[in-house]
């Protein structure tokens, strides 16, 4: 059984000008142990997309699929209460952008904490021990002073670290991962896919890297699914993807990688629509 399966999942809003298909008809398999990129440029829905399979998108949002099961468990039948258990515990996500996702208010130990006794059992001395425990995990310098510093005294790339403690302080089964490393200084951006595909590879969960970054698929991805403007144009494993890209779209995605570009300018994926037929 896969750890996540989805079929045929659609996702339109409600919006001024009319009903609007931001996903159509997309499949989605993840196994235990795998990481899954989706790849495709702004608008292509990758994020819809996995907003829609943890149940966080807005009520104008009408969600169909054929199958959304995690380990079986049908996703689209959970109450709010049962979904509540496994989002955030089984599955958990991290953002864009690690700043604005953590409360300026309080400590990054405390917002640690918090995140611990809302999904474990774990109480008062055990609690601090498991916090430093994952700040230590994720690589964040001296935990015990760190512990009591606010989100605005530390780095994007040590608060990234931050929600990546939380997001995997209860050991999830699957880890999605919405363009981790897009708000980071470029040097810093190495350092966070390392240390998601270590914790990954330590704990054998699912990774879902959802990113608009060819370098980062390179990087990270053992599976690649190619979106454009809502649908799949591709699914291949990572060398075969880069080695024989199908699709035009691919093909025109991998052409506007600074290392193939041609002559004296970068071309863009809209030099190859036409020709491409997308
Ligand atoms: N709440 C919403 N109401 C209406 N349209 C929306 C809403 N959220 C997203 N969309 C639209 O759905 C489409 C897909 O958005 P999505 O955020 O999934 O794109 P993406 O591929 O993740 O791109 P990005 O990398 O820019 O986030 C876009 O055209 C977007 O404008």
């Amino acid at each position: 059984m896969s750890l996540l399966e989805i079929r045929n999942l659609r996702v339109e809003f409600d919006t001024a000008k009319g009903p609007f298909r931001a996903l159509d008809g997309v499949d989605y398999t993840v196994d235990q142990g795998e990481v899954l990129a989706i790849v495709g440029e702004s608008g292509s829905g990758k994020s819809v997309a996995m907003l829609a399979t943890m149940g966080l998108l807005p009520d104008s949002a009408t969600v169909t699929a054929d199958k959304m099961e995690f380990e079986g468990l049908d996703l689209r039948t959970l109450s709010a209460k049962e979904r509540r258990k496994v989002i955030g515990r089984d599955i958990s996500m991290i953002f864009q952008e690690p700043i604005a996702s953590l409360n300026p208010c309080f400590t990054v130990g405390f917002q640690l904490g918090e995140t611990l006794k809302a999904h474990t059992g774990l109480k008062g001395k055990q609690v601090k021990d498991r916090v430093l425990e994952l700040m230590h995990a994720v690589g964040l310098p001296k935990p015990e002073e760190r512990f009591n510093a606010f989100p605005h005294q530390m780095s994007g790339g040590q608060c990234q670290r931050v929600m990546i403690a939380m997001a995997i302080a209860c050991k999830p089964k699957l880890l999605i991962a919405d363009e981790p490393t897009t708000a980071l200084d470029v040097t810093i951006q190495k350092q966070i896919l390392d240390l998601l595909v270590k914790l990954q590879q330590e704990s054998g969960m699912g990774l879902i890297m959802i990113t608009h970054d060819m370098g980062v698929v390179a990087e990270t991805a053992d599976r690649v699914i190619v979106q454009y403007k809502g649908r799949k144009m591709e699914e291949a494993d990572v060398l075969s993807l880069f080695e024989s890209p199908q699709n035009p779209y691919t093909r025109a995605l991998l052409s506007a990688l600074p290392e193939n570009a041609k002559g004296d300018r970068l071309p863009t994926v809209s030099d190859f629509a036409q020709a491409g037929g997308f």
